[in-house]
């Protein structure tokens, strides 16, 4: 791991950089295979499925009987930490509902704000590396919670054509209305545009690796809206003499692990804490069944030591990491300073991973620096919200001068009369009235 003393602020960016390829080395093959998705539909999700997960697949649709067997194959323990996660999910996700909001702006003039669901959903479930069922929880949880009707799920299959039993287990157990056995670009490419057996969906949510997420991009480029970037993940501890070495260690190859291309950095304002994280990794780094890919991940990875916490808080903000962790005597000042972070763990005993698999936050974040401007997931990424208004007659005799000006001012005739209209026809109501008396 790339160790550096206080790094000049003209370095930062550099020394920042994400290891992930970038938009335009991938955008050349996502174009192709969202044009033949587009033309050809199945057989283009075919084609790729066969060419990037090697594998012929005559039917992506997942049956009830391959869920039923799935089911049976699940452990009992293993169902009960799925539903000990899921609780603790929806309680935190349910708790995110908000009510109406009604105002009389002016005498007359009803205005209100509601929330509707978005109805068609996609949720793309990583699954080229490790299965990622804990992604289903963070996804049709509070898809379910916002009242979405249709919840199709895209995964890919592994070489014998099957998707693990625990993300069928866990689709079936959240409510997904329908579950294809297709990944990567294609996936993404198949909800776009829809085809012979994927559904088309306004709006695709979920993570994975950096052809996903440029995917996903690019689907915005046709009417369909997405969650955020999230790729490859990502996780920046900040820690001081005060913190655990051993844990520190522990939770930078927690996100190691995902993927060679995901990266971790600790920043620390003592030398002797970096020293002793560095020995830590070697030794657990060991005993890890994905060594490799986590190898990989810590050669892009970096522990950066500064002498100021402020130089400390500025450089974390310039990051803007998915995850924060924060293990530090001064632990008040991370947390009131920290303005761009996906999620963000405070102490020794809160692990990252708790809030990967069951503490109840959502884990689909914004990486790529892409915190300092989108939210993570949660319950409002499945609604849109609405406006209403109701004007009565005497809301529209007493605004109705102010839209008519505007409406000249703009040049726009057709906008005025809207109004004018009314007007008249109220005036003569009352004209006809007081001549009836
Ligand atoms: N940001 C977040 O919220 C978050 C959450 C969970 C996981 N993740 C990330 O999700 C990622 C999961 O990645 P994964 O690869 O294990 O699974 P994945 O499902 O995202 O990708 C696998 C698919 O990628 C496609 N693919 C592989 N190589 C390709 C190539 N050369 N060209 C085109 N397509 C190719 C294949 O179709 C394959 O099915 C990891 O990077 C992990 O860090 C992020
Ligand atoms: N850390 C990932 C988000 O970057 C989520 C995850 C799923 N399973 C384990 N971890
Ligand atoms: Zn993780």
């Amino acid at each position: 791991m790339k160790k550096i003393y206080n790094p000049r602020k003209q370095d930062w960016q550099e020394l920042l950089k994400r290891p992930t390829q970038t938009i335009d080395d991938i955008e050349a093959t996502v174009e192709e295979i969202f044009g033949e998705v587009r033309s050809k539909g199945d057989q283009a999700i075919a084609k790729y499925t066969s060419i990037f997960d090697g594998v012929s697949l005559n039917d992506i649709k997942v049956t009830d009987s391959e869920i039923g067997k799935a089911s049976k194959q699940v452990s009992a323990e293993l169902k009960e930490a799925i539903t000990t996660a899921k609780n603790n999910i929806e309680k935190f996700h349910a708790a995110q509902k908000t009510s109406r909001v009604i105002v009389e702006t002016q005498n007359g003039v009803n205005c209100w704000q509601e929330k509707r669901p978005i109805q068609k959903v996609g949720l793309y479930i990583p699954g080229g590396t490790a299965p990622l069922f804990s992604t289903i929880l963070m996804l049709a949880v509070p898809a379910n919670l916002a009242g979405c009707s249709e919840v199709v799920l895209c995964t890919p299959p592994n070489k014998e054509g099957a998707v693990n039993p625990a993300i069928l287990y866990t689709a079936n157990l959240c409510g997904v209305t329908e579950i294809l056995k297709v990944g990567g670009i294609q996936a993404i490419a198949g909800m776009t545009f829809g085809t012979e057996s994927i559904p088309q969906v306004y709006k695709i949510f979920g993570p994975g690796n950096q052809f996903v997420t440029v995917a996903k991009q690019l689907a915005t480029k046709f009417n369909v809206a997405i969650d955020m970037p999230a790729g490859p993940s990502e996780l920046l501890v900040l820690a001081d003499d005060s913190a655990n070495a051993d844990f520190v260690a522990s939770d930078l190859l927690s996100q190691a692990e995902h993927g060679i291309d995901s990266q971790v950095v600790l920043v620390s304002t003592s030398k002797g804490f970096i020293d002793d994280v560095e020995v830590k990794i070697k030794d657990q780094l060991e005993e890890l069944p994905r060594r490799e890919i986590a190898q990989k991940a810590i050669e892009n990875s970096r522990l950066i030591y500064v002498e100021a916490k402020e130089t400390a808080l500025q450089l974390i903000n310039e990051y803007g990491p998915e995850h924060f962790i924060i293990c530090s005597a001064d632990e008040d000042y991370y947390v009131n300073g920290i303005q761009n972070a996906g999620s963000v763990f405070i102490g020794d005993y809160t692990p990252e991973s708790a809030g990967d698999y069951a503490s109840g936050t959502n884990h689909t974040l914004p990486t790529n620096g892409y915190a300092k401007q989108y939210s993570g997931v949660n319950l409002d990424s499945f609604m849109k919200s609405m406006t209403f208004q109701k004007i009565t007659k005497e809301g529209i005799k007493e605004i109705g001068v102010a839209i008519e000006l505007m409406a000249e001012a703009e040049g726009l005739q057709a906008h005025k009369n809207a109004v004018t209209l009314r007007l008249k026809a109220l005036q003569e109501e009352r004209a006809y009235e007081n001549q009836g008396v």
